[in-house]
């Protein structure tokens, strides 16, 4: 056991059981082909995630933060592109009250840190909070996903296994891109069960087209009472069209529930088509 710390956050069992129906089941072995995946974020009125690309915002308050360190306990890893990881340096542990490294054994509970970098833009290193969080002995060493033919900068390597992580390739499309499938396969294999995918823009929009929706089995979305305005990170995903151009069906989440957090409300959900 480690020594509780001082910025553990905890989170009501009053609010878990409501936020409960939407995770992925406890170490649940049908899903090592295709983990679940609950894609989560949190956007302002306009739907932007921040002010600008690059440009790290918060908008999260006290409750809703905790709710996304609870859902980061309850899966086994958690993804962003490199966006994200340039722009916001982010930890990509969970503090939650009972973790490893926050009062709990070990590393139980911590998910696997993921980072989608096709093109190698993300400088991880010492000085990486990920990393030395996982030196620290509170999160885990991240794993990278690059492109085959991405350059790999001196070190990069290093840094990762020194942490507990590695680098990793996958191949991509004519402009660049994963396929999702791979991506999900590909952690699948490294027995990853369940990944909360976090953002950002980029990624959150693809995950959201009609040619990958069927791969994501809960969305999670924290609504702050705020507008960013234009110019923002906005979520705004392709739309289904027929041969002709045409706007055929919407995009809507079932069963939805609306859980009110401090200022903010958390929307969850199952992605489907009207
Ligand atoms: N409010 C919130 O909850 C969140 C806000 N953000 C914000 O979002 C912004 C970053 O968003 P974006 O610039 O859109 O970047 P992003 O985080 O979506 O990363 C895009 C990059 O990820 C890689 N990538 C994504 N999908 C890929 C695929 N299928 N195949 C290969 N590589 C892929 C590529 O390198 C691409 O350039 C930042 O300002 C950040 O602060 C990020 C996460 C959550
Ligand atoms: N839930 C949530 N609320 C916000 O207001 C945010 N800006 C984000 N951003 C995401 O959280 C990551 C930062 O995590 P750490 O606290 O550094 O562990 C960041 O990279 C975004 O993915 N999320």
């Amino acid at each position: 056991m480690s020594a509780p710390t001082r910025d553990a956050l905890s989170f009501p069992s009053s609010s878990a059981t409501q936020i409960d129906p939407y995770l992925p089941e406890p170490r649940d072995s049908s899903r090592i082909l295709y983990p679940h995946v609950t894609l989560t974020y949190a956007t302002s009125l306009d739907a932007n995630l921040s002010l600008s690309p690059g440009v790290q915002t918060a908008l999260s308050g006290a409750q809703s933060k905790a709710m996304t360190h609870y859902l980061r306990s309850k899966h086994s890893a958690i993804l962003i592109g490199a966006g994200t990881a340039v722009a916001d340096d982010p930890s990509l542990n969970c503090r939650i009250e009972g973790v490893g490294g926050y009062g709990g054994v070990g590393l139980q509970g911590q998910p696997r840190p993921v980072v989608l970098d096709a093109k190698g833009r993300w400088k991880v290193g010492e000085h990486s909070k990920v990393i030395k969080l996982a030196k620290e002995g509170r999160g885990l060493g991240p794993w990278v996903i690059g492109a085959q033919d991405a350059p790999v900068e001196d070190g990069k390597y290093k840094a990762l296994k020194d942490a507990g992580g590695l680098y990793t390739t996958l191949p991509t499309d004519s402009s660049g891109h994963f396929d999702w499938s791979d991506i999900l396969k590909a952690l699948g294999a490294q027995g990853i069960t369940s990944v909360m995918i976090e953002g950002g823009g980029s990624v959150i929009n693809e995950l959201l087209n009609p040619r990958y929706i069927g791969l994501v089995d809960s969305v999670i979305i924290t609504i702050a009472p705020v507008w960013l305005g234009k110019g923002g990170v906005q979520v705004c995903p392709d739309a289904r069209r027929n041969e002709g151009g045409v706007k055929m069906t919407v995009g809507k989440l079932n069963g939805a529930r609306w859980v009110p957090l401090g200022d903010d409300v958390v929307l969850c959900g199952r992605p489907g088509w009207q």
